[in-house]
């Protein structure tokens, strides 16, 4: 039987450290590497990234938005990739932010983490707006195949406060809920569960929300979107070593040469293990 996703996780982050590199294929990236805006761009530019890191980063997040933008040519490129560094003992978190009605998620969940999917990923993030109870499909395939979910809590965009932080009638706010709805996932799993929140390490001190969910943190917003490796604890205080801090932008930036990729990649993941240390 496969390990859980937290469990595949813990020991990555423990053997390679917890920086997750985003896999996001900008238009503006593809130029500034010197690539046409095309599919061989995307290729030769996802094909690179593969190259530099697979092999220490720990966590990789591939943003289907920029392949799916080429049609079936680009998903093809999102499967190789995926396969290449899943192959290299990365694990890849597919950061499509599916949700929909119960019956169309067992369809979502199905193409992202049924096991042989050709887009079989070591989990999906996923937004809950239609209820933390439209996700059950994905939450039960997830659990089947020894795979997760990142669930949208605390986005690092400002525009997101305006749902996240709204306050239900029993005095909780939707944020809130959704980690708790977490932390009842994950209850009793050990060394941590399989269901993730996204939250953002742009938000500054979060310490009125309960991060304790004994389960992974997804947390973008280091490099392009301005919060630093520095900001972790502050944002996260005892939960930061649950944290999996993802740079997409400021890592893909150092491109193409690869050398130069990995040396990015090296910055970020040494200040955040030094950060995190304390
Ligand atoms: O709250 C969220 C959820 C997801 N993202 C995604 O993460 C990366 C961030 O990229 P950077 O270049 O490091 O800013 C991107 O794929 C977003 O779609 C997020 O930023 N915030």
């Amino acid at each position: 039987m496969t390990p859980s996703f937290g469990t595949r996780l813990r020991s990555a982050m423990d053997e390679r450290g917890p920086l997750c590199v985003g896999i996001d294929p900008h238009a503006s990236l593809l130029g500034s590497w010197g690539l046409a805006d095309d599919i061989a761009g995307l290729e030769r530019f996802t094909y690179t990234v593969v190259e530099a890191l697979a092999g220490t980063v720990a966590v990789f997040k591939p943003q289907a938005a920029f392949f799916e933008r080429f049609g079936s040519r680009g998903i093809a490129v999102l499967e190789r990739a995926t396969a290449d560094l899943r192959a290299a003992g990365g694990l890849v978190v597919m950061d499509a932010k599916r949700g929909d009605i119960g019956s169309t998620m067992a369809a979502y969940a199905e193409a992202f983490l049924r096991k042989d999917s050709p887009l079989f990923s070591d989990a999906l993030t996923v937004s809950p707006y239609l209820g933390y109870g439209s996700l059950k499909p994905a939450v039960d395939l997830a659990r089947e195949s020894g795979a997760g979910l990142f669930v949208l809590a605390l986005t690092s965009n400002p525009e997101g406060a305006e749902v996240q932080r709204a306050v239900r009638e029993d005095g909780r706010t939707i944020g809130a809920t959704m980690l708790a709805h977490l932390a009842e996932e994950n209850a009793g799993e050990t060394p941590m569960g399989s269901f993730g929140a996204v939250v953002g390490a742009t938000l500054g001190d979060l310490s009125s929300f309960d991060l304790d969910i004994n389960g992974p943190l997804l947390a973008p917003g280091i490099g392009a979107q301005g919060a630093t490796p520095e900001d972790l604890p502050v944002v996260f205080g005892d939960a930061v070593r649950n944290v999996v801090p993802n740079v997409s932008r400021a890592v893909l930036g150092a491109g193409p040469d690869v050398s130069a990729l990995r040396d990015a990649a090296t910055r970020y993941a040494d200040g955040i293990r030094a950060a995190v240390a304390g």
